[in-house]
């Protein structure tokens, strides 16, 4: 069951979802709120349906049945101009970046600056260069090819396309796979920041109970073909589901929540007090 959500303020509303591939059912009455400015973590078992929950959100994937109403918009039912314009205020990383391996970086972040405006390209290389230092890459790495790039730095160039319209909302997809635990923290950190400095809404599909423990706000779990708890990790921690608390308190759910809370605690030690 969701928490309830104010109707204002939900910029993500999926009801009654069902995607179906052949004989598989993959969701089945799936129902998510997010709320405008939070970062929600979307967990779920390997093939229980997390990115065709988010490709139909952004229009990647056609339901069988259901709504999808992003930023206030039925997108099933809108026309392709309003469809549009809300596909343009949502930003999305793929999982393995997606970049586009004949352009540079820069070119990669110009490239939904030439698909939705026109531009002059001296405005859109200062456009690219303030998302490439957003994303926290080094000014050179503009000019680079993704081949030329890290594991890390192909994330923060894929971060810096998918801000390149200063979006709403930031769709991600595995932020953290495959980075190394410094990194992965790191970039972490910079979605907090992102979200802090742009006002982002984010929805975020991950396995990593890091991530999890230091940035999201609430923790949507996908079992049985539907969200079964979206909630504040506390809550979710205390689902009465066999896939949850294994995956929550199990030896690694248990470190990283460990982790996290010695972390806050030193944080708040040495913090300055206020008088
Ligand atoms: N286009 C498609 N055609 C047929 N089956 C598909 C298609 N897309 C996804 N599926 C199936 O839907 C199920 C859910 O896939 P999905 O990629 O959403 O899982 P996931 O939860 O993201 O998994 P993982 O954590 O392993 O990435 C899988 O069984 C997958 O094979």
């Amino acid at each position: 069951m969701n928490a309830p959500a104010n109707g204002s303020d939900r910029v993500i509303e999926v009801r009654g979802l069902r995607n179906q591939f052949g004989a598989q059912v993959v969701h089945e009455g799936l129902d998510l709120d997010v709320r405008r400015g939070e970062i929600v973590g979307v967990v779920g078992g390997s093939g229980s349906g997390k990115s065709v929950l988010l490709r139909s959100i952004i229009g990647l994937n056609r339901p069988a049945a259901g709504s999808v109403r992003l930023l206030g918009t039925d997108m099933m039912k809108a026309g392709d101009e309003e469809r549009i314009a809300v596909e343009r205020r949502c930003g999305v990383l793929f999982q393995n970046g997606a970049l586009f391996s004949s352009l540079s970086v820069a070119d990669n972040v110009m490239v939904p600056m030439r698909e939705h405006h026109d531009l002059p390209l001296a405005l859109m290389q200062r456009f690219a260069a303030l998302k490439i230092a957003l994303a926290g890459l080094p000014p050179d790495a503009g000019a680079k090819f993704p081949a030329q790039l890290s594991g890390g730095m192909v994330k923060r160039a894929a971060l810096a396309r998918a801000i390149a319209l200063d979006p709403d909302i930031l769709f991600l997809d595995e932020p953290t796979a495959g980075l190394d635990p410094i990194g992965a923290a790191a970039f972490d950190q910079l979605i907090l920041t992102l979200r802090e400095s742009l006002g982002l809404t984010v929805f975020l599909i991950t396995h990593d109970l890091d991530t999890l423990y230091t940035i999201c706000d609430r923790v949507a779990v996908l079992s049985q073909k539907r969200v079964l708890v979206a909630d504040t990790l506390d809550k979710v921690e205390r689902c009465d589901d066999a896939w949850v608390q294994e995956y929550f308190q199990g030896p690694r759910g248990r470190a990283a929540e460990r982790a996290v809370s010695s972390s806050k605690r030193i944080a708040a030690y040495a913090a300055p007090t206020r008088n």
